[in-house]
């Protein structure tokens, strides 16, 4: 097995969460008195250790001289981390400017950062965008970018030929990476010239999914600096080139432009140097929850179990826990989008049981994944069968219980899904169910992870019992609507699974896992 990469020595000496406490706001200095009014109308009424850490870090005299690398586990409220020192940052600014991106993966995790900004930004005038392919790009730029006086020419000879320049509409901006290519790339006036703050949420998911280069596009449009490993080979990249004025804020002479100041963020944060060199991180400091050597840790008042069964025991051992569960808000993972959408559809065949469970997953369109979560959220589902694209980041609250109907593939992928619960101090449970033959490698992620020890739980053959014949029935409307799906267009994928064989075989071809 190759050897791991020495660690970055800033990435080895933290500053360590540990050593700050939850604070009142009362006592944060500095604070905005209109943010600390906001962050009351939604509850909080303390920075947690990671937050006051960040504070420490960013606002008053030392503020914003070093980029940053937040890392601390899921729950421990990092989006409030970077969002606050931003806000207050920025509430100082006199004209609008694009000056804060936030980049994350997926459109859902951007519109709940989005939810973060609109509660604390506005109360100091800022306005907030978002770039995730809602809507056309047109219909986008048109909320991001300004053009005093005319609507219809073609801005571009517009904005050259007079001197109503673009205006942002914007001080910060959520966006996925893909959309906020277009608008660098094709939205006239949309500029990152006058960035200050970089958030890179997500990170190490960002760094690994080759998203069209976006990292070395934004660092360049932002700095005028070249980031692209071959510049010469990389033609497309001119076109985007933006020369940062030369201290000039427009309109007001003489304003020096402050450094673009970069924020890494992740619970599962990439310690591989390469990765990490790609960001071009300015005299980084490590903000973290140290751990001994294990990488990750989970949330103190998480508790784990696992369950041992054979495959084809799985569906009937997950419907025996959930009945158990009763309407306890909880997420159940599969490893694939195509056992997803088996599983959410095994669970609608299964009659009266005392949930509504509803699918979230890629293989569904992005409006049917949204008012699935919605549904979840409101409480109106009260188990969301998703994929792992469900794990990063998202935040719903009282979701009690994790299910991993198939095991996690990495310990980064266990750390993210089981901590959908257990966030902002309150308690949760997981449970992975394992085949006998997987109890070995999932002990080996385990061992990367600290807070991971699982205890052994027993499913009751009593309910199994009571259950199994409502189990065949949904079995076989399972397979009747698979069968069926197989005949249609999209459905195809399941065509060559479903065979009519003897039990095991029927569960394994339906339900595999
Ligand atoms: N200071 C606070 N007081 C009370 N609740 C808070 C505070 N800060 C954040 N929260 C809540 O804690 C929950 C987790 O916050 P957040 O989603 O930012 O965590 P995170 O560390 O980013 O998690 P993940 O690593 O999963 O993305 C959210 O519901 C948020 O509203």
């Amino acid at each position: 097995m190759a050897k791991a990469p020495p660690v970055l020595q800033w990435m080895r000496q933290p500053l360590d969460v540990k050593s700050f406490e939850e604070q009142s706001l009362d006592s944060v200095p500095f604070l905005h008195p209109g943010l600390m009014e906001s962050l009351r109308n939604v509850g909080i009424h303390s920075l947690f250790p990671v937050q006051a850490a960040v504070w420490h870090e960013t606002v008053g005299p030392g503020g914003g001289a070093r980029d940053l690398s937040i890392s601390s586990p899921t729950g421990s409220g990092k989006t409030l981390a970077y969002s606050l020192p931003i806000a207050q940052s920025l509430s100082q600014r006199l004209l609008r400017r694009l000056r804060a991106l936030i980049v994350v993966p997926t459109r859902d995790l951007a519109m709940q950062v989005k939810q973060v900004f609109d509660a604390i930004a506005p109360s100091v005038g800022l306005s907030i965008g978002i770039a995730v392919g809602q809507t056309s790009v047109a219909a986008e730029a048109s909320q991001l970018v300004l053009f005093p006086g005319k609507t219809d020419t073609c801005f571009r000879e517009l904005h050259l030929a007079s001197d109503n320049l673009p205006e942002s509409r914007v001080d910060i901006l959520v966006a996925t990476p893909g959309r906020l290519m277009d608008h660098i790339q094709n939205t006239p006036g949309f500029t990152l010239e006058h960035l200050q703050y970089l958030v890179v949420d997500e990170t190490d998911r960002l760094l690994r999914e080759a998203y069209q280069e976006w990292l070395p596009t934004v660092l360049e449009a932002a700095t005028g600096k070249n980031f692209s490993p071959s510049d010469d080979s990389n033609p497309g990249i001119g076109s985007v080139r933006t020369i940062r004025r030369s201290c000039l804020e427009r309109g007001i002479k003489g304003c020096v432009v402050p450094r673009l100041q970069k924020i890494i963020v992740s619970a599962t944060l990439t310690r591989d140097p390469a990765k990490i060199a790609q960001l071009g991180l300015y005299h980084p400091l490590s903000i973290a929850l140290s751990t001994s050597d294990n990488l990750y840790k989970l949330p103190e008042q998480l508790r784990s179990y696992t369950i041992i069964c054979k495959a084809q025991q799985k569906p009937l051992k997950l419907v025996t826990l959930l009945h158990s569960l009763g309407d306890q808000r909880t997420v159940i993972f599969t490893s694939s989008v195509s056992n997803t959408h088996r599983l959410s559809t095994f669970l609608a065949c299964f009659e009266d049981l005392p949930f509504r469970a509803v699918e979230y997953s890629s293989f569904q369109h992005q409006l049917a994944r949204s008012k699935a979560l919605a549904a979840f959220r409101a409480g109106e589902a009260q188990v969301l069968v998703a994929s792992d694209a469900m794990a990063r980041g998202m935040d719903v609250e009282g979701v009690t219980h994790i299910i991993n109907y198939d095991m996690p593939p990495f310990a980064r992928t266990y750390v993210h899904r089981v901590g959908r619960t257990a966030r902002a101090g309150r308690s949760g449970s997981c449970f992975t169910l394992l085949r006998k033959e997987e109890v070995r490698y999932f002990k080996s992620i385990l061992a990367k992870v600290q807070n991971s020890s699982c205890k052994t739980y027993k499913v009751s053959s009593e309910s199994t019992k009571e259950l199994r014949p409502r189990y065949w029935t949904a079995l076989q409307k399972l397979k009747e609507i698979l069968d069926a799906g197989a005949g249609k267009k999209g459905h195809e994928m399941y065509a060559e699974e479903v065979t009519a064989a003897d039990d095991a075989a029927v569960v394994a071809s339906l339900l595999p896992g």
